[in-house]
């Protein structure tokens, strides 16, 4: 049985059934096991990859890179323009920075910091998140950890 949402569709090159998410328009052929839901715009969850660079005034001026971080909130800021503008490019992703460059333990993972409601990250990083639409990318956002690049997936 398939989930309200998606419809099964006949793939006319390859002759095999495929299902479409009547939501998404996203097809995919393995049958899905989850109803299909119309993209909430209030979602209760949502991810993102960030790419944070700490400065001498961060909360913890320290991370997997750099055992004392003395750079200055200015040095960060310019450094971190000099990612954005390298994303916006299309030269880099944000993921293959945060992975090299990332000052959050979150590196390893391209900067992923998984699902997370409000409630779980600072202020400002959680506001900067939910104004973003998924895929977008948003501008230097300042927390007490530091600044941060930050990508929505989800
Ligand atoms: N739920 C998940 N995945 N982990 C718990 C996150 C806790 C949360 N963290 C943050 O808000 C900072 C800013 C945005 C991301 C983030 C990551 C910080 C940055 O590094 P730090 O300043 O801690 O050294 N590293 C890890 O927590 C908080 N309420 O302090």
């Amino acid at each position: 049985v398939i989930p309200p949402g998606w419809e099964k569709r006949l793939s006319r090159s390859t002759g095999i059934h495929y299902y479409l998410n009547l939501h998404t328009k996203e097809s995919q052929w393995d049958c899905p096991t989850e109803r299909a839901e119309p993209p909430s715009s209030h979602p209760d969850k949502v991810q993102a990859s960030h790419l944070l660079v700490k400065h001498n005034k961060s909360r913890r001026p320290s991370s997997w890179r750099e055992e004392n971080i003395t750079r200055t909130k200015e040095e960060a800021r310019k450094i971190l323009q000099g990612y954005h503008e390298r994303i916006l490019s299309g030269e880099v992703t944000l993921a293959q920075l945060a992975q090299k460059y990332s000052d959050c333990s979150s590196a390893k993972r391209g900067g992923d910091l998984g699902p997370f409601g409000r409630g779980a990250m600072q202020k400002p990083f959680e506001d900067a998140t939910f104004a973003l639409n998924v895929g977008e990318l948003s501008n230097i956002v300042e927390t007490d950890s530091g600044l941060h690049l930050i990508e929505r997936t989800q």
